[in-house]
């Protein structure tokens, strides 16, 4: 199979979708891959790697998407791009459909067969391709919140750890997966109040046996939400309902009730956001106020940090890479539930049942893909 790497034209992604060390184990297990120039080098790596790694570099995005069977990428196909996708061919990157209806209904008109990063599950009922990304994200989000709530930058102008004399801030997490437990660690680490809120009892009996003395879990209820929400001085939004958009769980008349000043993070936009006031910045301009509350909706967080993101993700999509390489699609798909569970659209169908119930449109499932 020939395998392209285009470099990743969203503002400030800085990822990419193969290391040097995935094509080179694309290459020994037969197969030919192509990287457009200059594609690694945000994340450190450069096009002599990828030679040396023996794959070819291409100087066109074009001609990497008109000549190879699958796509690698990061983030979801931009509008160019989805122009240039064709009938037959594999596309393998995160797409996070749910809150897209205009990147859905492209991917349908190509005719391509999409597998989402996000959807891909393990045996353990984890999102093994999302993982990855949700530490690095979790880990950036009191990090990247802590400068909001700097006054400069529009904040109340809080310190995370307090001072002697001074408490420290009241951090608030909602979603105790992934995100929430990295984001949760961290913020405890500099030294904040951390209350993680969650709706599954067994991950927040998990959390209280391992972190308990580190930071406090409670039910999210609204009422225990917004009760927490009003003591706030940073809120982190780290829900997810599984390829599905993101619940809405602070209000635009909510706001009126929070601090001045505090610093809303919303991780959870790529899949909509939780906040109804929530809407996706760039790195470039990560940081918006609505009703003096300070909102940062940065959808692709782990692009800050290119090179521990590009490797992290290589080390978790490399196997699932080569089954596709080595036996196609449909057998790799047949052979791996965790892998069809990543098959969102193919040959103009919608095969998320998910995505199809958030944007109204009738989906068939990925077993019916596979028989067709
Ligand atoms: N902005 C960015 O750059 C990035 C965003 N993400 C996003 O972060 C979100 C969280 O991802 P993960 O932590 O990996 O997911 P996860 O599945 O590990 O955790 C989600 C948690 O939310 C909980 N939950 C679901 N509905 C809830 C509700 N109504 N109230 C409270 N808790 C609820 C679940 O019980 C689960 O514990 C996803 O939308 C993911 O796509 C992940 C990486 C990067
Ligand atoms: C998960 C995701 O969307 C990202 O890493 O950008
Ligand atoms: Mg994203």
């Amino acid at each position: 199979m020939k395998i392209g790497c285009p470099t990743e034209i969203k503002p400030q992604e800085f990822r990419v979708g193969l290391t040097p060390n995935a094509a080179q184990e694309a290459i020994a297990h037969g197969h030919e891959v192509i990287v457009q120039a200059g594609a690694g080098v945000g994340a450190g790596f450069e096009d002599a790697d990828y030679t040396a790694a023996g794959a070819r570099i291409i100087d066109t995005a074009e001609e990497i998407f008109a000549t190879a069977d699958m796509i690698v990428k990061v983030k979801e196909p931009q509008a160019g791009e989805r122009k240039m996708l064709r009938e037959g061919q594999l596309l393998f990157t995160y797409l996070h459909l749910a809150p897209d209806p205009d990147q859905t209904h492209d991917l349908l008109t190509s005719g391509c067969t999409a597998i989402a990063y996000e959807t891909v599950t393990d045996r353990n009922g984890g999102l093994p391709l999302l993982a990855p990304m949700s530490e690095v994200a979790g880990r950036l989000a009191p990090q990247v919140g802590a400068w909001t709530l700097q006054k400069a930058n529009g904040g109340r102008g809080v310190l995370m750890g307090g001072v002697p004399g001074v408490g420290p801030a009241k951090v608030m997490v909602i979603g105790g997966g992934v995100v929430g437990t990295h984001a949760a660690r961290i913020a405890a680490g500099m030294g904040a109040d951390v209350t993680v809120l969650d709706r599954s009892l067994p991950r927040m009996r998990y959390l209280d046996d391992i972190y308990g003395g580190t930071f406090k879990t409670a039910y999210a209820s609204a009422g225990n939400t917004i009760e927490l929400a009003r003591e706030a001085d940073m809120i982190i939004g780290a829900v997810l309902i599984p390829g599905a958009a993101a619940p809405k769980l602070i209000s635009r008349a909510q706001l009126s009730e929070l601090k001045p000043g505090a610093a809303l993070v919303d991780v959870a936009i790529d899949q909509g956001g939780c906040f109804e006031t929530s809407k996706a910045t760039t790195h470039q301009d990560p940081v918006y106020e609505v009703d003096g509350i300070m909102h940062y909706c940065v959808a692709n967080m782990p692009g800050a940090v290119a090179r521990t993101s590009t490797i992290a993700l290589g080390n978790a999509t490399m196997p699932f890479m080569l089954a596709l390489a080595d036996k196609g699609w449909k057998q790799a798909c047949a052979d791996d539930p965790h892998l069809k569970a990543g098959l969102n659209v193919h040959a103009g169908k919608l095969t998320y049942a998910a995505v199809g119930e958030a944007l109204g449109i009738d989906s068939i499932t990925a077993d019916q893909a596979i028989a067709g």
